[in-house]
C-alpha cells in the first residue's frame, strides 16, 4: 500500500518507457495491460484468476455500473474493491464514451450529456460533475475525466469543438476531483489526429494539472497507421514524469507499436471478448477455435504458454466446448487471452529494463509471419 499517488520512470529504451505507478491499492509495474471488468466482473474470469494472469490493475465502468446497480448501492456496501472482491487498483472510465457507444438516444451540451438507458429506456445525465462523483462512489484509485470522443472520421472543425468542449469538462472534472492521498485522476488529450489540435490539448490539460494523462480520440476508426502517426507527434509533448495511457488499445501489434511510441497503459474489450466468441490470441497470431481443422488436433493452443488452458487441455478439446456453447470454454479461452496479453507486457517490461526492446519488436512480428498455426 501506499500513501501518495506517484509514477516511478525506472527505465527507457528509446521511447519505450519502464516504470511503476503507486495508489492506495497498489502498484502497477509499466507498460500495463489493464482487463476491462465492464459491469464489475472480467467476464467468465473470478477476480483470482485474473490476478493469476499478473493483472495489477483492472477497469470499472461508470456508464454500466450508475445504471445497475447504481453507485450509491455500490458505495453503501463499501465501494467497487470489495463488492467484486478485488483488493488491487481499479481504473473507472468516465462514461462518456460508453454513452456515446451503447446508449439509446443521447443529447450533448455545455452541461453535459443526456441519454436514455440501454437497460431500461430511462433518462439520466452524466456531467463532469456526476461523473467524478460517481467514480469517487465506486472507490476508484484511478478517475477519468468526463469527455467527449468524436468518431472518426470527422471534419477538422467537428475535432475541434469536441476537443475544446472536453477540455472545459476536463477543468469542471478537476474541480470536482476529491484529492486522497494514493488516488489519480487523468486527463484524456482529445484532437483526432491533428498534430495542433492535439498539443494545444495536452498544453490545457497540463495547464490544469493531473496525475496522469490519457490519450483518447484514438481506436475509433482511423486505422493503426493514423493511430500511430498520431501517438508519434503526441507522446513527444506530453509529461515525462506522468503516466501516459491509450484508451481502448488494443490487438497485441497495436499494443508493441504504442510502447514503442512511449506509451504506458493500455485497456481492452478485446481479449475477453475474443475469448467469448472463440478466437484465442497467441505469439503467432489469432487461431479461431471454430475452424473444425482443430477437431482432431491434440496439441495446445500454444505449446510455449504456461496457462492452465495450454497446459492441460488440447485444441480438439476447446473445439469441442466452443461447438457445444460449453461455460468451460468461455472460461478457458478468457483465461489463456488474458494470460497472454499479460505475458506480452512482461516481456516488453523485461526488454525495456534490457534495453533489447528493438529485438523484442523484430522477434514479435517474425514469430506472426510464420502463418498456419
Ligand atoms: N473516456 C474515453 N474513453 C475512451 C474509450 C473507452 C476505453 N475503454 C473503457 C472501458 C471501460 C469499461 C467498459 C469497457 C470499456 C475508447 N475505446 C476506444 N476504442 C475501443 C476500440 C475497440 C476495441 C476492441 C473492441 C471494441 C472496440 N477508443 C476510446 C476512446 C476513449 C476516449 O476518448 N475517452
Amino acid at each position: 500500500m501506499t500513501d501518495t499517488f506517484k509514477f516511478e520512470l525506472l527505465g527507457t529504451d528509446g521511447k519505450a518507457r519502464r516504470g511503476r505507478v503507486h495508489t492506495a491499492h497498489g502498484a502497477i509495474n509499466t507498460p500495463a495491460f489493464m482487463p476491462v471488468g465492464t459491469a464489475a466482473t472480467v467476464k467468465a474470469m473470478m477476480p483470482e484468476s485474473v490476478a493469476e494472469t499478473g493483472a495489477e490493475i483492472l477497469l470499472g465502468n461508470t456508464y454500466h455500473l450508475m445504471l445497475r446497480p447504481g453507485a450509491e448501492r455500490i458505495e453503501k456496501l463499501g465501494g467497487l474493491h470489495k463488492f467484486m472482491n478485488w483488493d488491487k487498483p481499479i481504473l473507472t472510465d468516465s462514461g462518456g464514451f460508453q454513452v456515446m457507444s451503447l446508449a439509446q438516444l443521447r443529447k450533448i451540451t455545455e452541461d453535459g450529456v443526456r441519454f436514455r438507458s440501454h437497460i431500461d429506456g430511462a433518462y439520466y445525465d452524466l456531467t463532469p460533475e456526476s461523473s467524478t462523483e460517481i467514480q469517487r462512489q465506486l472507490d476508484a484509485d484511478i478517475t477519468m475525466c468526463f469527455d467527449e470522443c468524436p468518431a472518426l472520421p470527422a471534419p477538422k472543425e467537428r475535432v475541434n469543438e469536441a476537443m475544446q468542449l472536453s477540455m472545459r469538462w476536463a477543468r469542471r472534472s478537476r474541480e470536482a476531483f476529491t484529492h486522497r492521498p494514493g488516488y489519480g485522476q487523468f486527463g484524456i488529450v482529445q484532437g483526432g489526429t491533428e498534430k495542433d489540435l492535439r498539443e494545444e490539448s495536452v498544453e490545457k490539460l497540463t495547464e490544469i494539472g493531473f496525475e496522469g494523462y490519457a490519450i483518447g480520440g484514438l481506436a475509433v476508426g482511423e486505422g493503426q497507421e493514423l493511430m500511430f502517426s498520431t501517438l508519434d507527434f503526441t507522446t513527444p509533448v506530453m509529461p515525462t514524469d506522468k503516466p501516459r495511457y491509450l484508451m481502448g488499445v488494443g490487438k497485441p501489434d497495436d499494443l508493441v507499436g504504442a510502447v514503442a511510441r512511449g506509451v504506458d497503459m493500455f485497456d481492452c474489450v478485446l481479449p475477453s471478448r475474443s475469448g467469448r466468441t472463440a478466437e484465442a490470441w497467441t505469439r503467432r497470431g489469432s487461431v479461431n477455435l471454430r475452424n473444425a481443422r482443430h477437431k482432431d488436433d491434440p496439441r495446445p493452443l500454444d505449446e510455449n504458454c504456461t496457462c492452465p488452458c495450454c497446459k492441460n487441455y488440447s485444441r480438439a478439446y476447446l473445439y469441442h466446448l466452443t461447438k457445444t456453447k460449453e461455460i468451460l470454454g468461455l472460461m478457458l479461452l478468457t483465461w489463456h487471452n488474458l494470460h497472454y496479453y499479460q505475458e506480452l507486457m512482461a516481456g516488453m517490461r523485461t526488454a525495456i529494463e534490457e534495453e533489447t526492446f528493438d529485438k523484442f519488436v523484430v522477434d514479435f512480428h517474425a514469430l506472426r509471419e510464420q502463418g498456419d498455426i
